[in-house]
């Protein structure tokens, strides 16, 4: 009867904070008419069953962009409700391995500066990712590598 009573939908995302050699950030556009149309993201999607958090990341990279990454460092676990729907979103730091990213699922890709991330408009549920990335250190799969 009630249908704003009602519980809704969950889904379980993965996404990637993709960092490349200079320590740029990829972020693609969401395709203009799809749900949250025109917004950026750190691409991934939902997990498939039976699918580990950083098996869903490495195919949703794969199946979106034609990227192979390395999926690296949990950055953070965000749970988000929309109007509509309730996201439980788990983001990884994860570097670029090969393939040049293509816009097979969104319509625009950029490599960022992290600084450069607020001006661009993300979903609401993304504040919380991108304080996490400006609090954690900036490329810890690169840094770790220089360490050793
Ligand atoms: N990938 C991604 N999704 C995000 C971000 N922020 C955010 O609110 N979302 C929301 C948008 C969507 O409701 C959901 C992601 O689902 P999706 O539409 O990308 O799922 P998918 O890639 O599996 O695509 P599909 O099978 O539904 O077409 O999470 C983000 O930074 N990255
Ligand atoms: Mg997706």
């Amino acid at each position: 009867m009630n249908q704003t009573s009602s519980t809704p939908p969950h889904k379980i995302i993965g996404a990637a904070v993709i960092w490349s050699e200079q320590g740029q950030i990829l972020i693609d556009r969401r395709p203009l008419g799809g749900e949250m149309g025109g917004l950026w993201e750190f691409p991934g999607g939902k997990i498939e069953p039976g699918e580990s958090i950083e098996e869903c990341i490495k195919r949703e990279i794969q199946e979106e962009l034609g990227m192979v990454i390395a999926v690296g460092e949990h950055l953070t676990t965000i749970d988000h409700t929309y109007s509509n729907l309730r996201i439980t979103l788990t983001a990884h730091h994860c570097q670029h391995l090969s393939g040049e990213p293509q816009t097979i699922e969104c319509d625009e890709i950029r490599w960022v500066w992290v600084n450069e991330l607020e001006n661009f408009t993300f979903p609401p549920a993304n504040t919380e990712i991108i304080e996490a990335i400006k609090k954690s250190s900036k490329q810890p799969l690169l840094d770790r590598s220089k360490q050793q």
